[in-house]
């Protein structure tokens, strides 16, 4: 049976991103670690970092490879830092945590993977995940079951899409990818050129979009926008759907002087950008 697909447009900005009330204090806008970046791809976590700093989170952290702690520190001093290998210092954190971020720039080795299994053992009811990039490969090559109490948000490319659901790139329809959403019972973001999520019982297809995106650290940074809407906005659902909407509406107003556009930079005009399209 054919599904209907809901567009996302412009109306869902003023829908989810508030107005803030005078009487309030970081907390109120959530609080995030972000788990990634590895020697090979501390620009992942950095730009992951930048997007959810950039979007209003309250609190932002982030756990990665102590060979990321300067450069962090230099792009975003905004962020908290700790060192991955201290899973005792990382884990209470992880636990207080309202959005956990992890995968961007994970890697795939054996301690990526433990990382992620213990992730998932602690994650808490209240809690929501975002799953991106290599954890994402791995959960797929590990047969890894997602946490069975957080509310899950799954952000793959088409490739990643694959791994997780086994449906090939070319067979991933609106209908064979709800159906694997539905069985994941999590928010699935299907990245491309025109970007679908899958959320409750819907499905969204974005309408805006530019090639000008085709560059790495694009999800990374949509990932770190994820985060950061959801550690604001009540609903998970839209706080989704207003991060994607968000993301390439940026980007195609920069795509319009720019033939590629850098993923920081999206990250930089998100305060600029909320501000306009805050509700009345
Ligand atoms: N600066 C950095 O540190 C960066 C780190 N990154 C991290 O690198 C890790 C690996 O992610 P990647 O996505 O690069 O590698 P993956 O191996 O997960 O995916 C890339 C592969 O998938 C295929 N693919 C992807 N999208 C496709 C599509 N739409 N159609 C057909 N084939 C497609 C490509 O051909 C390529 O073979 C992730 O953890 C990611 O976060 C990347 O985000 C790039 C930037
Ligand atoms: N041609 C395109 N048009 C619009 N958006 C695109 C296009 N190509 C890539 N993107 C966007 O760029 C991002 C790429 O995500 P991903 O492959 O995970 O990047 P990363 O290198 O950060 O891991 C997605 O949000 C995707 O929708
Ligand atoms: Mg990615």
């Amino acid at each position: 049976m054919m599904i209907n697909v809901k567009k996302i447009t412009s109306q869902i900005l003023t829908d989810v991103i508030r107005k803030r009330p005078a009487d309030s204090f970081k907390g109120t806008y959530g609080k995030i670690a972000l788990i990634g970046g590895s020697q090979n791809f501390g620009g992942a976590i950095i730009m992951a970092s930048l997007a959810a700093v950039y979007s209003g989170a309250g609190l932002v952290t982030t756990i990665t490879d102590p060979s990321n702690q300067t450069s962090l520190h230099d792009w975003l001093p905004e962020a908290m830092f700790v060192d991955w290998n201290n899973f005792d210092q990382a884990e209470p954190i992880i636990k207080s945590a309202d959005v956990v971020v992890i995968g961007p720039g994970l890697g795939t080795d054996p301690s990526a993977l433990t990382l992620l299994t213990k992730v998932f053992r602690i994650a808490g009811s209240e809690q929501k995940l975002v799953i991106d990039g290599s954890a994402l490969t791995l959960l797929a090559a590990n047969n890894l079951p997602l946490p069975k109490d957080s509310t899950n948000i799954l952000t793959p490319h088409q490739m990643e899409w694959q791994r997780v659901s086994g449906i090939k790139i070319a067979d991933q329809t609106p209908e064979k990818n709800q159906a694997a959403a539905k069985q994941l019972h999590a928010i699935v973001v299907v990245k491309s050129h025109r970007t679908q999520v899958y959320a409750d019982n819907h499905v969204y297809e974005n309408t805006g979009g530019t090639p000008a995106q085709a560059t790495g650290g694009m999800g990374d940074t949509l990932a770190g926008m994820v985060g950061g809407f959801a550690a604001q906005f009540k609903n998970p659902q839209k706080a989704v759907l207003a991060a994607v909407y968000s993301h390439s509406a940026i980007a195609d107003k920069l795509a319009e002087k720019q033939y590629v556009v850098l993923p920081h930079q999206i990250s930089e005009a998100l305060p600029k950008f909320m501000y306009k399209h805050q509700a009345k």
